[in-house]
């Protein structure tokens, strides 16, 4: 990741750092507000992981729950409470308490338009340009903002850092990037953005330990949101998402790709209502609106009603299509990753996406992945597949890290 001020980051040696005591280490906060989970974690200099959790199910109609590794999940705040009601509890009664010092703040923020193509120190002016993007990822942006907001109200003063979903996409060529439409919409940003790039990012960074730092591989981050990104060396060079986080795959709540027939179509039904449509668009429909029963992936599973498995089977298919697609937008595949909640804990998804995908030459290997394993496929199997954690997390506690002028060196 690159710097967007011509910071000169100064090297803190691993083994220095952790010489240092906590107070002489102030930590690195990270906060990753996505659709429906609010994920933190605190960071020492050499990015040793001292405090992480998550609230999660917000906005589905149950109660928000709060996951601390190792310990129950408890209630946290009721059904109707947004991520702007929980964030300053979150932060200020759960996290600031057992972090010690906080020496700078990073958000994930997941429109960056083409105004941000690196993490950049917020200030008013760009909070507002950040602001301005709301529209283009209305079930994201505000719940990012109130990030900002409640952990400047919390920490005054204190550096805070947006890194953005979109950046790691913005080498996706033009032909891929744009859309058919008059060009002149491209000139004014109608383009495809890609979503998802902090996690993206982590697993280019994981890719040279798995052997391949070279190649084509598919990455899927298959959480409540969902996409792929299509990479060549490590670089995204195909997305399956768009303009806005509602294209491509389908997702807990959104459809992913539609016919812009059905669109048009379905706001003539709606007289023109585009706030109707837009609530339609973000968070009723997908395995939600499917199955009349959830968008959450366990309770599908579980679920004996044949809607849930119609669901499920469509989400399948969509995503063998869409892995499909990059393949062919690549020139082939060497690798498939699965990552997020459901690519990295849904062994019955990752097992019908791979018998699907016999024909790319993926072998799976049914018990390594009921075991978890990294490797989902056999050893005499022409290609690999593996499961990668999602940590947008340390991506973006690396990035807090080089703004504050400490790179650190493992
Ligand atoms: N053990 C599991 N089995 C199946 N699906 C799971 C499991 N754990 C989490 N998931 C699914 O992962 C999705 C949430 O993914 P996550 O990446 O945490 O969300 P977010 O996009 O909000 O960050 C939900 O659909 C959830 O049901
Ligand atoms: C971009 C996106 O879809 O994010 P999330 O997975 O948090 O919904
Ligand atoms: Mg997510």
């Amino acid at each position: 990741m690159t710097l967007d001020a011509g910071a000169k980051p100064a090297t803190v040696s691993k083994k220095d750092a952790t010489q240092m005591s906590d107070s002489a280490c102030p930590g690195l906060l990270a906060l990753n507000c996505g659709s429906s989970s609010i994920k933190y974690a605190v960071f020492a200099p050499d990015m040793r992981r001292t405090l992480s959790g998550l609230v999660e199910a917000i906005g589905n109609g149950q109660a928000p729950r709060l996951v601390r590794p190792g310990e129950r999940p408890v209630p946290f705040g009721a059904p109707e409470h947004t991520h702007k009601d929980l964030l300053p509890k979150l932060i200020e009664e759960i996290i600031l308490p057992q972090a010690g010092t906080i020496a700078g703040v990073g958000h994930r923020v997941v429109h960056g338009g083409d105004r941000f193509h690196a993490p950049v120190a917020i200030d008013d002016r760009n909070r507002a340009e950040i602001a301005a993007l709301s529209p283009l990822a209305p079930g994201h942006q505000p719940h990012n903002l109130a990030g900002i907001d409640a952990a400047k109200a919390a920490l005054p003063g204190v550096l805070q850092v947006a890194c953005f979903d979109t950046a790691f996409h913005a080498n996706v060529p033009a032909v891929r990037r744009e859309m058919p439409l008059p060009r002149s919409y491209a000139k004014q940003g109608l383009i495809r953005y890609g979503f998802h790039g902090l996690s993206y990012e982590h697993v280019a960074d994981t890719l040279p330990r798995l052997g391949l730092a070279e190649g084509r591989v598919v990455a899927c981050h298959l959480g409540n949101g969902s996409s792929i990104s299509g990479m060549i060396d490590g670089v995204s060079r195909w997305t399956s998402m768009g303009f806005t986080p509602l294209d491509g795959l389908m997702m807990g709540q959104r459809p992913g790709r539609l016919d812009p027939g059905a669109m048009l179509w379905l706001l003539e039904d709606f007289a023109g209502d585009t706030a109707k449509l837009s609530s339609l668009l973000y968070h009723k429909c997908g395995l939600s609106g499917v199955s009349g029963i959830s968008g959450d992936m366990r309770t599908l599973l579980a679920s004996a009603e044949s809607d849930a498995a119609f669901a499920v089977e469509m989400f399948v298919d969509r995503l063998v299509t869409e892995i499909g697609g990059a393949a062919a937008s690549l020139g082939g595949i060497d690798a498939l990753v699965f990552s997020g909640g459901i690519g990295e804990n849904a062994s019955p998804i990752r097992a019908m996406a791979l018998s699907r995908l016999a024909w790319l030459g993926f072998t799976l290997d049914a018990a390594a992945n009921d075991a978890g394993a990294e490797r989902l496929t056999t050893g005499d199997s022409p290609r690999h597949a593996y499961v990668v954690k999602a940590d947008e997390e340390v991506v973006i506690a690396t990035a807090v890290a080089q703004m504050l002028g400490q790179h650190v060196v493992a």
